[in-house]
């Protein structure tokens, strides 16, 4: 049995963490209850809400080990419900799984957030392995499920959706599975609609969801307050980063009120701007429609004297879409994204390259990410409506206003006539079905979300971090964004593909290094660098780049 001792170096500027160290094995610790229960089944829980924040967020569970070795760990009920039973897992009977060597994940399973390390490297962050384990938390006829989808669209929502509800129905024997229709406000104000492993036998095969979505809406009382009254104990959340703050003030709210009720998150971002998972579901799907967008406006382009196709893709904050679109297609001339800065104007602006580019090739393609050269428009903006429902700033149409400065500016020079199509394939891409591949990935999300509910984790968010599907805190994925880092070797790629400026002088090249250097953190010393590390190490862009 390993020592278990508190661990004082928390960090003067983040709020304490409850640090453990463990010599020999993770089953052995025993963390403090992030906060008191007030009762199993709620009691008077409701009127005392004032206290409702950031309890998780305040009191993450960290457990240290040998060699720099540090776990960021997800809640459990028995954090804060006392004396739950267990049950062996139902699985072990299961005909299909019984083939299965060393089918449960061992307790102690964990996974590397950084995985490229030297000889001395201390072992650094990792997160709970998801997957079923050997005794769970709930019966099955115990069980009453709910799944909700927030947020914008994004391919392979029916897909998570149908591999919860058959998950839950074929492993666990779960019969009683609820839909919230309409997003978060679903639960205080529509109907809900029972479902079945029938129900959604083929919905993968449509686009958007089935349970309809929303922005806005989230009011953490009322919600709690219908998942406490319709006694509902495990909830299924699948969204954005809006979506995972909201289900996380869910899961606060749930462990202040001591109710036996699992919060499962499933990041869904066709942005792929969700922090720590490798790649968001959809994503694949997304960069593959958005060929048939590239492919257009190259066709157009190159179909008429001097043509410049312009496409739009998504990406309010990061310009994955628009660089792996960009990669994968090889016919853009220049890609701008979020994260790279850009200017019109003068020796090295982007109106220059165009120039250049039509009088080398007779033609050219743009892809803008929705979110990039907002600074250039920002006068525009200030004059309108600057937020949607749920607080996302709304943005200008990029590709309208650089398809007008493009025609302005041949226009005034009179250098060339130039022929300009411009192409908005947003929502053609968001309400596809997902591709083979974004299916299976949606499988195993459901399944690794189902699993840890069963063993009675909580609070989570569930995605694959170096390819291991993982159980992650929520303020892990809230915290900070995914973005395109471009001081990396895949935005180079691109930036050599296309053979585009990269508009940086060599103060911007600077200040982007500085601030890759400074997310977030909870830990000091080493683990305080490790952390820095693996954080850029986690993006698409790290990861893959070689
Ligand atoms: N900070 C927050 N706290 C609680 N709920 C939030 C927060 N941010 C967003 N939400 C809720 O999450 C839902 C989806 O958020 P949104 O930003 O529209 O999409 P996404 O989750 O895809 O990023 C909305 O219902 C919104 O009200
Ligand atoms: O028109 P809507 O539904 O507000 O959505 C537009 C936004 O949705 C997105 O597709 C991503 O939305 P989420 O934040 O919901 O994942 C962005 O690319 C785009 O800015
Ligand atoms: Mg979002």
């Amino acid at each position: 049995m390993g020592s278990i001792t508190e661990n004082s170096s928390s960090s003067s500027l983040q709020p304490k963490p409850h640090i453990f160290d463990i010599r020999s094995s993770l089953s052995s610790v025993k963390t403090t209850p992030a906060s008191s229960p007030s009762s199993r089944n709620g009691g008077d829980s409701r009127r005392r809400s004032s206290t409702m924040g950031s309890e998780s967020k305040l009191n993450p569970k960290i457990v240290t080990g040998d060699t720099g070795y540090l776990l960021e760990d997800v809640p459990h009920l028995t954090d804060y419900v006392p004396n739950l039973p267990t049950y062996p897992n139902p699985l072990q009977d299961n005909p299909a799984y019984s083939v299965v060597k060393q089918y449960f994940v061992n307790h102690d399973d964990t996974v590397a957030q950084k995985i490229v390390v030297h000889k001395s490297s201390p072992r650094g962050t990792h997160f709970r392995r998801a997957g079923p384990r050997q005794r769970v938390y709930f019966e099955s006829d115990e069980v009453h499920a709910c799944i909700v989808t927030c947020g914008g669209l994004c391919p392979g929502l029916n897909t998570v959706i149908r591999e919860i509800v058959c998950g839950l129905s074929h492993m666990y024997g779960v019969t009683k599975i609820l839909g919230i229709e309409g997003g978060y406000r679903g639960f205080y104000a529509r109907n809900t609609i029972s479902l079945s492993p029938k129900s959604v036998n083929d919905i993968h095969k449509r686009g958007g969801t089935i349970l309809s979505t929303s922005r806005g809406g989230h009011d953490t009382s009322k919600i709690v307050d219908s998942i406490q009254d319709r006694g509902i104990n495990q909830v299924y959340i699948i969204g954005g980063d809006g979506t995972q703050k909201g289900a996380s003030v869910i899961f606060e709210e749930i462990q202040r009120r001591g109710l036996k009720v699992s919060v499962v998150g499933i990041p869904k971002t066709i942005d792929n701007d969700i922090a720590v998972i490798d790649k968001s579901f959809g994503f694949d799907t997304a960069v593959e429609e958005a060929q048939r967008a590239i492919n257009a406006a190259h066709v157009e382009a190159g179909s008429i004297e001097n043509g410049i196709g312009v496409v739009k893709l998504m990406g309010r904050y990061s310009g994955f879409i628009a660089m792996y679109a960009t990669l994968a297609s090889r016919d853009v001339d220049c890609c701008l994204i979020p994260e790279s800065p850009f200017y019109l104007e003068g020796k090295g602006g982007l109106l220059e390259f165009v120039q250049k580019r039509l009088k080398e090739n007779g033609h050219m393609v743009i892809v803008v990410a929705e979110g990039a050269g907002q600074d250039l428009i920002a006068e525009s903006i200030r004059s309108m409506k600057n937020e949607d429902a749920s607080g996302n700033k709304l943005l200008l149409d990029v590709g309208l206003w650089l398809s007008q400065k493009i025609k302005d500016h041949f226009t005034r020079t009179g250098k060339m006539a130039i022929n300009l199509k411009y192409i908005d394939p947003t929502y053609m891409i968001r309400a596809i079905p997902s591709n083979a591949s974004d299916n299976v990935y949606c499988t195993l999300l459901a399944h690794s979300a189902i699993h840890g509910a069963m063993a009675g984790y909580t609070g989570f968010t569930v995605g694959p971090v170096n390819g291991r599907h993982a159980y992650i805190p929520f303020h892990r994925v809230t915290e900070t964004q995914n973005k395109v880092v471009i001081t990396d070797r895949m935005w180079a790629r691109l930036l050599s593909s296309t053979n585009q400026p990269s508009f940086l002088s060599q103060k911007d090249v600077d200040d982007a290094k500085k601030e890759d250097e400074s997310p977030t953190q909870l830990l000091e010393g080493d683990d305080k660098k490790q952390r820095e590390e693996s954080v850029n190490d986690n993006s698409i862009s790290s990861s893959n780049s070689g």
